[in-house]
């Protein structure tokens, strides 16, 4: 427990250093070093004072020294973009086989490869650039703001105002609150119970306590962990502060510490999924040339000069239009999202990930429950209704909140107050001397008042949870009379506390004890040996929407976890209440010596934890993870945040504490589980969109390479050209991109959608060979026609005929294997079926074209038209049972997770 600061005395903010400011106006001299010197120098050299600054010097230095942002998160250039997205694994390999056609001279094959580089890049730029603006706009709406001390001119007094971060310069003084962003770097002026967490920095899990001292500490400067420096990117855990801004922007310690490198964070399904489906396609177009070639030359005896053609197959896998697709449908999804239901995805592949999540993990207060606590009765040790117990709650809340230098609300201390005010409890009647706010930690609050007049007594007040409250007590008030507090009458009152508890009633602890008073800060030794005074017993009723979004996310496949630092009996009765099953109700206490799969596997079973801490809750969700789910965390305050991290997808509502809007990657506009359930809804169609794609067009080439490589060693020449294979491609490519439009199938959301690279080459190979043997059996009615139509018995017209029933089959595909709406779902043409309107009219009238020559195509006889019907016919047939069957087969195997593919 960190020390307790004493209420304002003499400090650098206080009137009589008014002083330092006079003729104070800019900062001065070159890098200050905010540790080393005293609180007056510091705000002499950067042209500060106790009052803040001016509103008109705040907007001088802003101009002049610019915004405080970090620049590596500033928004990228179009021509960086563009050359981010030549880094793309698909690109690259295509880039290679640009490279090896254009060194054997096949400068044709080299040109369309080039183009479909361009092209892919450009839409990929494109569509990320539009992604990007959109979520720059939807991410304002959930700007971090900080709260600032400035004055509106020289004489004016000093407001508080909230600015947006990136208005901060140095000279400002900031104040802090629980769950506050540390905005910039800070020289602390004022600390009352302050803790941050500095992972961000450190790597520190455990918030590290901070003070404000006038003068540097003795003894050898510290430079990573100056007690008295708040640094940016570290977080207000507890308690409340003032500070001078030291720092903004590239000058922060946290921007030289990432200064070139993007913020990284762990792999996520997103990043498992869909790089895990490219690299394993990435090997199989590497193997694809040397196979080809192999293959040639033993059975044909060709030589290199099959080399365009093994690479325009290697290029006839590739999905280039894979990064595309990704984007628009991702950025597509989220749109849609923020407009119909105020869900706001800060980062693209997060509703990927949502529609992936097959455990979604929450808190209990506000989101199952309203967070609108009311004081229900206050009873002495005894179980009897005892107003004074509600009359020490109250002296505890008033002072917890009134000393400290950036109040938040507090949804139980309000309630408290609330009820001792009709009591008609004045708080009032003592002074409050020093206070230490709420820890999610120590699960406790504590006040040091005393009466005005009775200068040899200081009183502790604590307010908390039961158990915590009880192990810092000796003593029990009964009857007027303390006596001590022995195992029997501890086992006592904790049993009644869970049986209130087991009611559904949150319970608040309360003690107090009589001190000599302490020069100085008081510690947390002095919170001990404490009198037991009661309980305070509050309701809170449970959220109107949660049963049923409890239940829609069960039907969806979701196992909802509820991880709370609340007693286990409250939680348990509210998961009943709402129809979730408590099972076995664990503590984190017990699961405290469990890691990795072992704590898997004991949460497994459980839907309720109690007693969390953050770490607890972020412990849970990483064995979770490392057990293979796909795991969502909801969650609105500070002791939420690591665990936010830890997940695949942090979700928090727009009301929760900056800190944790910060770190989630998805914004809810309410405390609202029906919107999670809309957003996992959108992730999974987006994902549906990605995957419709990916089992397309993979099995669709896969069945055009397997056709070339068989046509290759049967026919005496190439059965197709490089260029044609890659103008065949592009037309291909861009009426796929139709799918990342498509609307959803209705029921297309039912489980959670997960790209799994095993499934998927299962998928493609069974409907790679279906195609595989329609393309054979074109080449059989080409054979024919050539033999019974004399004169077409050429290359050309093989060509030709093959590009028809290449484009005819790649649309049939489409509309075949999309998850989207079939006819009888909607009554309007979608875009998918104008693109393949498309794709069919080019395959049918390009070899008719007077560029079919150009393409070295010439015009196929009637016959063949007629025939390639039949075969199309069969095709769709076999296309449209083997869907069927598949379909049946992954709906009946009910393998945990679920797919798209
Ligand atoms: N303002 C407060 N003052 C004193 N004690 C508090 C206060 N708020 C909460 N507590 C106690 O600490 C316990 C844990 O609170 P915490 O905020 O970690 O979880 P919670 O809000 O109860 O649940 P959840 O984790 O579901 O949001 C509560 O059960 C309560 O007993």
């Amino acid at each position: 427990m960190p020390e307790i600061t004493a209420a304002p005395g003499a400090d650098p903010l206080s009137p009589d250093a008014d002083a330092a400011r006079a003729g104070a106006a800019e900062p001065v001299g070159g890098p200050v070093e905010p540790a080393t010197l005293t609180a007056l120098q510091l705000m002499r050299r950067l042209g500060s004072g106790p009052r803040g600054l001016t509103e008109a010097q705040a907007e001088e230095r802003l101009a002049r020294f610019g915004e405080n942002t970090v620049p590596s998160w500033r928004p990228v250039s179009w021509p960086r973009r563009f050359l981010g997205a030549l880094r793309d694994p698909f690109t690259t390999v295509l880039l290679c086989l640009g490279l090896v056609s254009a060194a054997v001279a096949s400068w044709g094959t080299a040109c369309v490869i080039m183009t479909l580089v361009v092209v892919s890049c450009a839409l990929r730029s494109g569509g990320e650039h539009q992604a990007g603006r959109a979520m720059a706009a939807l991410q304002e709406l959930v700007a971090t703001t900080a709260t600032v001390q400035r004055r509106p001119d020289g004489d004016a007094a000093p407001q508080v105002r909230e600015v947006p971060v990136d208005q901060l310069v140095v000279g400002d003084l900031v104040r802090l609150g629980p769950g506050d962003l540390v905005p910039a770097d800070l020289r602390l002026l004022r600390a009352a119970g302050l803790t941050v967490h500095q992972a961000a920095l450190t790597g520190e899990s455990v918030p590290v306590p901070k003070q404000a001292l006038d003068a540097p500490p003795d003894g050898p400067p510290d430079a990573s962990e100056p007690p008295h420096v708040c640094f940016q990117g570290s977080s207000v855990a507890t308690g409340s502060g003032t500070g001078l801004v030291v720092a903004t922007g590239a000058d922060t310690r946290f921007a030289a510490a990432y200064r070139g490198r993007a913020r990284r964070r762990g792999e996520t399904a997103f990043d498992r999924s869909v790089h895990g489906i490219a690299w394993t396609l990435i090997r199989f177009m590497l193997l694809t040339p040397p196979l080809v070639l192999m293959a040639n030359a033993a059975l044909r005896g060709r030589g290199l000069e099959t080399l365009p053609f093994a690479v325009a197959v290697a290029v006839g896998l590739t999905p280039e239009m894979l990064p595309v697709i990704v984007t628009t449908a991702l950025a597509r999804g989220a749109a849609l999202l923020a407009r119909t239901s105020g869900v706001i995805v800060k980062r693209l592949p997060a509703l990927h990930d949502l529609g992936a999540i097959d455990v979604l993990c929450l808190d209990k207060t506000g989101t199952l429950t309203q967070d609108r606590p009311v004081v229900v009765r206050s009873t002495g040790p005894d179980g009897t209704s005892d107003p004074e117990v509600l009359h020490w709650a109250a002296v505890n809340s008033f002072w917890t909140i009134e000393l400290a230098e950036l109040p938040v609300p507090d949804a139980l201390d309000e309630a408290v107050l609330a009820a001792a005010d009709e009591q008609g409890t004045d708080p009032l009647e003592y002074d409050g001397i020093a206070a230490l706010p709420f820890d999610p930690v120590v699960r406790m609050s504590t006040a040091v008042v005393r009466l005005p007049g009775r200068h040899g007594v200081h009183t502790v007040v604590v307010k908390g949870a039961v158990e915590d409250v009880l192990a810092r007590c000796g003593r029990v008030r009964a009857d007027g009379a303390e006596t001590a507090l022995d195992d029997a009458a501890r086992e006592r009152l904790l049993r009644w506390a869970a049986e209130e508890a087991a009611g559904g009633l949150r319970l608040l602890a309360v003690a107090r004890g009589d001190r000599r008073p302490r020069l100085g800060g008081y510690a947390d030794g002095d919170v001990r040996g404490l009198t037991f005074v009661g309980f305070v017993a509050l309701s809170d009723a449970l959220a109107p929407s949660a049963e049923d979004a409890l239940r829609v996310l069960s039907e969806r496949g979701v196992a909802v976890k509820v991880l709370t630092g609340d007693h286990p009996g409250t939680a348990a009765r509210a998961c009943r209440d709402l129809g979730l099953a408590p099972g076995e109700v664990l503590t984190a206490g017990r699961l405290a010596g469990l890691t990795g799969p072992a704590l898997a596997e004991a949460v497994e079973g459980a839907t309720v934890v109690a007693r969390c801490t953050a770490q607890d809750k972020a412990r849970i969700v990483t064995a979770l993870r490392g057990a293979g789910h796909t795991t969502g965390f909801l969650g609105d305050g500070v002791n939420d945040l690591p665990a936010l991290h830890a997940a695949d997808v942090g979700i928090c509502p727009r009301g929760a504490v900056p800190v944790a809007r910060e770190g989630a990657d998805v914004v809810l506009a309410e405390k609202d589980l029906t919107a999670i359930d809309r957003a996992i809804t959108a992730g999974r169609n987006a994902s549906g969109s990605i995957g419709a794609y990916l089992r397309i067009t993979l099995s669709s080439n896969l069945g055009n390479v397997i056709a070339m490589l068989a046509a290759g060693l049967l026919l005496p020449f190439l059965p197709m050209l490089p260029a044609q294979v890659l103008v065949q491609n592009l037309c291909f490519d861009a009426a796929q991109l139709s799918l990342a439009f498509d609307q959803p199938a209705v029921g297309a959301a039912r489980r959670p959608a997960v790209l799994r690279p095993r499934v998927f080459l299962r998928f493609i190979t069974a409907f790679g060979l279906i195609n595989a043997t329609a393309d054979l059996a074109t080449f059989a009615v080409l054979a024919f026609t050539a033999k019974v139509t004399a004169g077409t018995d050429s290359p050309t017209m093989f060509h030709a005929g093959w590009f028809t029933e290449n484009l005819l089959t790649q649309g049939m595909v489409m509309l075949l294997l999309r998850t989207g709406r079939r006819a009888a779902e909607r009554r309007t043409v979608g875009p998918v079926h104008l693109a393949v309107t498309a794709l069919a009219v080019v395959g049918l009238l390009l070899p008719v074209s007077p560029l079919a020559p150009v393409l070295a195509m010439s015009a196929p006889p009637p016959l063949y038209y007629l025939l390639l019907s039949v075969v199309l016919t069969v095709y769709g047939a076999a296309l449209a049972f083997a869907r069927m069957r598949y379909a049946r087969r992954e709906n009946g195997a009910g393998e945990p997770g679920g797919s798209v593919a």
